[in-house]
């Protein structure tokens, strides 16, 4: 019998780490005979990645950035990330709603009462119950100190409007993500991000080691850790 799916967030600040570990992981499980769909928000669909190009360049108002970050994820929910889990893919997602209630509403300061009625209604999927919201199986969450995410991202590239921000925005951002976390503490896995790369691999791989989702403990490429 082919194994469920499973849906897996990646959360942070910008520069916390998370895409110098998903490809790996990716690497990881498909050498365990897992199915992986890699994909990231905003984005993952053609039209998805239109609006992550007018979200992260053009100037909006809040309320306009929220709408387009929910419309590009009712996109990718339908197009790419539910029709991936009937498979039984598991799906790394870099991002998802978290990063919404951290950055819009922890980093902007919008309304986390409108971001929870878009949640609903955006994630609102055909599901086991009439009224399933889909929500990860797994969020992980890289932690990182922004004084120190700011330091690894100085001169990297050129900033888009969130990497623009000063460093109190990123502040918020982070501490909307642990607000979030710890309204959802079974859901989330906490990565110390500050420490060195094997570090943070060694933690990432446990979190799944330890759900029973990877059999061994392995290295980046694929083989044993
Ligand atoms: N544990 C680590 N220690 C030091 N530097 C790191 C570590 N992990 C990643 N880096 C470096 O920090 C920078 C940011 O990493 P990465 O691009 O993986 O972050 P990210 O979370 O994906 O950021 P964003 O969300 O903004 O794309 C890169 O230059 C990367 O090489
Ligand atoms: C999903 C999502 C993302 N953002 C912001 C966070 C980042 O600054 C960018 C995406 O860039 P990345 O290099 O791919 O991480 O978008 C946001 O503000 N709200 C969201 O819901």
């Amino acid at each position: 019998m082919s194994k469920p799916g499973l849906f897996i967030t990646f959360e942070g600040i910008d520069g916390a780490g998370k895409s110098t570990h998903i490809e790996g992981l990716a690497t990881a499980l498909r050498a365990q005979g897992r199915t992986v769909t890699l994909t990231r928000e905003p984005g993952g669909t053609p039209l998805a990645e239109k609006l992550r190009a007018l979200v992260l360049n053009d100037a909006m108002d809040a309320l306009t950035e929220a709408l387009l970050i929910f419309a590009a994820r009712r996109d990718h929910l339908q197009q790419v990330i539910e029709p991936a889990l009937a498979r039984g893919d598991v799906v790394l997602c870099d991002r998802f709603t978290d990063a919404t209630f951290a950055y819009q509403g922890g980093g902007r300061g919008f309304d986390f009462a409108v971001l929870s009625k878009l949640e609903q209604w955006v994630q609102a999927v055909p599901g086991p119950q009439p009224d399933f919201v889909r929500q990860p199986d797994l969020t992980v969450w890289f932690d990182l100190a922004p004084e120190i995410a700011a330091q690894r991202l100085a001169g990297a590239r050129l900033p888009d409007r969130f990497e623009a921000q000063p460093i109190e925005f990123f502040r918020r951002v982070a501490e909307g993500y642990g607000q979030r976390a710890a309204q959802a503490p079974q859901r989330f896995a906490r990565i110390d991000a500050a420490q060195d790369r094997h570090k943070v691999w060694q933690q990432l791989t446990s979190a799944f080691v330890r759900r029973g989702w990877l059999a061994i403990m392995v290295a980046p490429n694929g083989g044993p850790a």
